[in-house]
């Protein structure tokens, strides 16, 4: 038996992928709207994407917002995600922050999951996956290919390092040039599922073409899938509600 996460009553790794949907306001207002728009949506998951909020360099005006988006989701999971500009996000802050950030965050119990990019410093990602873990918030450990897909054994190899570290949820998301390259994540992410996952995994191939991957979790070993309300957070993000009736649809054909 595969291990199964679960976040607040939405388990990850059974069943259809669960639908995650990003916040991208800029400010505290902007985010409150968002938040309070997101409780009327069919939706497993909230990420806040931090790297969008303007403040983001004063983490006290984070907490701040954070106390604010939680009040409003009440008892919905959520994720916290800097996302580097190196690696598709908005902006790029110094490691030393961006670990703080994380590691104060963790500590709150504000959020379920926090989200901390692969290849930052090894010592750093092991420390904050402690913290996270002695404070009951499970990691992402992910990594982002914008520009290209790599091959199938690289994308493996990077999922099982983000295992090796001690994510909870290895994630990975890359670019597909052709229809072959969403046939490597595919298959990246089916090896994955059949022989080394001992825990749930997250994959896409992003933009238009890699759009089956985001449909199709269930079939090749993909426990989440990222959604867009009003703004995507990356190229290729389908609606939420055509995608709850599309998970739907391949969980019944199953
Ligand atoms: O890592 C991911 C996946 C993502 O990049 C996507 O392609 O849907 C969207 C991001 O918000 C999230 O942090």
């Amino acid at each position: 038996m595969k291990k199964t996460i679960t976040v607040k009553g939405v388990t990850l790794g059974e069943g259809a992928p669960k639908i995650c949907v990003p916040m991208v306001g800029k400010n505290l207002e902007q985010l409150k709207e968002e938040a309070v728009f997101l409780r009327t949506v069919d939706l497993d998951i909230v990420e806040w994407r931090v790297d969008f909020f303007e403040q983001v360099e004063d983490l006290e005006k984070v907490k701040e917002a954070l106390a604010a988006i939680r009040k409003i989701l009440k008892d919905i999971p959520l994720i916290f995600t800097f996302r580097s500009a190196k690696e598709g996000g908005e902006k790029e802050v110094n490691e030393n922050y961006y670990f703080q950030l994380n590691k104060e965050i963790a500590k709150s119990g504000l959020v379920d999951i926090v989200d901390v990019e692969l290849l930052t410093d090894e010592h750093e990602v092991k420390s904050l996956i402690e913290i996270a873990h002695r404070n009951d918030v499970y990691a992402i450990v992910s990594n982002h290919d914008f520009d290209k897909t790599p091959a199938k054994e690289e994308i493996i190899a990077r999922l099982r390092k983000a295992q090796e570290l001690g994510a909870d949820l290895p994630k990975i998301a890359v670019m597909p040039r052709n229809a072959v390259d969403v046939l490597t994540l595919l298959e990246a992410t089916n090896t994955m599922f059949e022989q080394y996952a001992d825990r749930p995994i997250i994959t896409m191939s992003m933009a238009g073409k890699g759009i089956v991957s985001r449909l199709a979790g269930e079939i090749f070993g993909s426990a989440l899938t990222f959604g867009a309300a009003k703004k995507a957070s990356a190229p290729g993000q389908v609606p939420v509600t055509e995608l709850r009736n599309i998970l739907s649809l391949i969980n019944r054909s199953l």
